[in-house]
């Protein structure tokens, strides 16, 4: 990789020190870093390059998922880092700050790319871009690159003024807007699971699914978010991005040849063109909005959402969303896509459960008690990949029981997905980043619900903290003959079954 210089606007902040500067921390420690390469972190408060360093050392010990080695790597990796104090609206600090990129550069020989990482509020995005245009910072000898945290936009008008304003800088293929779900290393081993099996391939479409659940229920409250928290939601924070990328990523039907971002990104477009569109009084029928009430959370008490430190006072935010869509394409006609996520949920588990169609009669089904054939994706924390299968039961010979084949059976924790994004923004490789048509077109889908929302035309419906959210989440499904499949049922059946198929190990 040619010489690069990190210019990480935000270095003080939260994101840089939970998840940028562990995530460099790896990749350098791994040797995935270009050979010349700094980091030029950027914030408001009185750093020097020392206590920048300090910083980002501390930031290593607190939240690097792996030992910190004490050795010299530690210090040539902290050698990487320089700090200036730039405030977004001064345009001398631009040119200070081009000053010191260009010094490098000519202590390097002169080229090298830039990667702009802004990992600042996005109301300022508009701004840094045209201040790295009119300060010269811009101009580069080798790529420029524009990365940028999510949320991108508000709604369909906000997302597409902030797209025009980054476009005057930066051309699309140059921006890579992060949604750190496609940095799951199981959303990216997704594909693979379909071309690898035929089996799986061929089970892919509405012939064979009766339904397919995306969740990823949370336990965690707003936390120190609630300024955000307040005014996204469920909707806003999870749903429009990471659950809308989940959802794409599992039902394109993507050509041989992954290695193609452009591929990629239009099969996903394409999705998103096929959802039937939400009409004003489907809001009602299809979703459901939830806020929690005060409960418990693995034993311990926990307040309501309203009485959480900074939520405004009767605040009618969802912190839960529950949605039924449809994709209207040769696959997945007729095929119902259940989608949930929300916030102080029974438990942590970001999981996608495909359920096969049942092949026998309603009569021999309860005669004989067959669980519908099932093909768990567990996401995270742990990562796993089980299908469920019905088996003779040898104790009862006219009975059947499920039984399991188990892909992952060792269940580890998911890797960092921003060591995973980050390597690939360096590379250049967008295949696992967000194209703007994703954005619009996702924006558009969600924006009847925006308003329903907005008009209160919805009910919120509470649910107690710790449980499974609330029953209209469930009428939902139970509405169309279905249930939701949670993690616990998986496990009471798997704890019941002996296994009968050899295990499958992959790497
Ligand atoms: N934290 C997280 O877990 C996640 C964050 N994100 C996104 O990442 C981005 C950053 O979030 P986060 O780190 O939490 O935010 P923080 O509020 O913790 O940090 C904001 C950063 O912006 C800098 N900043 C603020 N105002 C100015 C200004 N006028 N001029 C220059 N710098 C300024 C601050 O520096 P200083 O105070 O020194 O001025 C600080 O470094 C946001 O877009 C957020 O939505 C996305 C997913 C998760
Ligand atoms: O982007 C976000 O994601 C986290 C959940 O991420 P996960 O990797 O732990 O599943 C969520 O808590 C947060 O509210 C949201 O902004």
């Amino acid at each position: 990789m040619n010489p690069t210089t990190f210019v990480l606007f935000g270095a003080t902040g939260d994101l840089a020190k939970r998840k940028i500067y562990p995530a460099l921390y790896h990749l350098y420690i791994h040797g995935k870093l270009p050979e010349a390469f700094s980091v030029i972190g950027l914030g408001r408060k009185e750093m020097t390059d020392e206590t920048f360093k300090a910083h980002v050392k501390q930031s290593l010990y607190d939240f690097y998922r792996l030992n910190v080695k004490e050795d010299d790597s530690l210090q040539s990796f902290l050698g990487l880092f320089g700090f200036n104090i730039l405030h977004i609206d001064d345009t001398d600090h631009f040119v200070r700050l081009k000053d010191r990129v260009e010094a490098w550069e000519q202590g390097i020989g002169g080229t090298s790319n830039r990667l702009f990482y802004l990992s600042v509020a996005p109301n300022f995005f508009g701004t840094i871009a045209s201040q790295i245009e009119n300060s010269g910072l811009g101009s580069v000898t080798g790529w420029k690159r524009l990365v940028i945290e999510k949320p991108f936009g508000h709604d369909v008008a906000s997302a597409r003024e902030l797209n025009d304003q980054l476009s005057q800088a930066f051309a699309e293929e140059e921006i890579y807007r992060i949604d750190h779900y496609l940095g799951k290393s199981m959303v990216q081993r997704l594909e693979a699971l379909k071309q690898a099996n035929p089996v799986i391939q061929a089970l892919w479409t509405n012939r064979f699914i009766a339904n397919v659940q995306i969740t990823a229920d949370e336990t965690v409250g707003v936390e120190e978010r609630a300024g955000y928290y307040d005014k996204a939601g469920a909707l806003r924070d999870m749903f429009q991005n990471h659950m809308m990328q989940l959802l794409m990523m599992l039902t394109i039907h993507a050509p041989h040849n992954m290695a193609s971002a452009e591929n990629v990104q239009l099969k996903k477009k394409q999705v998103l063109e096929a959802l039937d569109p939400l009409q004003k009084q489907d809001v009602l029928t299809n979703i459901v909005r939830g806020q929690y009430t005060a409960g418990s959370i693995q034993g311990k008490p926990v307040p309501a959402y309203t009485a959480e430190p900074g939520i405004s006072e009767g605040s009618m935010n969802d912190t839960f969303i529950a949605a039924k869509l449809h994709i209207d394409n040769y696959y997945w006609r007729g095929v119902p896509f259940y989608i949930r996520t929300g916030k102080r949920l029974a438990s942590k588990s970001t999981r996608i459960v495909i359920e096969f169609k049942e092949p026998l009669t309603t009569a021999t089904q309860a005669e004989q008690a067959t669980v519908p054939n099932l093909l768990v994706i567990e996401i995270g924390p742990k990562e796993g990949i089980t299908l469920q299968l019905n088996a003779k039961d040898p104790d009862h010979p006219t009975g059947f029981k499920p039984v399991y084949i188990d892909m992952y059976p060792d269940r580890k924790e998911a890797q960092e997905a921003y060591e995973t994004l980050i390597h690939d923004a360096l590379n250049g490789d967008s295949t696992f980043f967000v194209h703007w048509d994703e954005v619009d077109l996702s924006w558009q889908w969600v924006q009847p619900i925006l308003e329903a929302f907005a008009a209160n035309e919805v009910p919120l419906h509470p649910y107690a903290a710790g449980s499974h959210g609330p029953e209209a989440a469930h009428e939902l499904l139970a509405a169309d003959g279905f249930h939701w499949w949670f993690d616990e049922e998986d496990e009471a059946g798997k704890a019941a079954s002996e296994p009968l198929v050899e295990q499958v190990t992959a790497s």
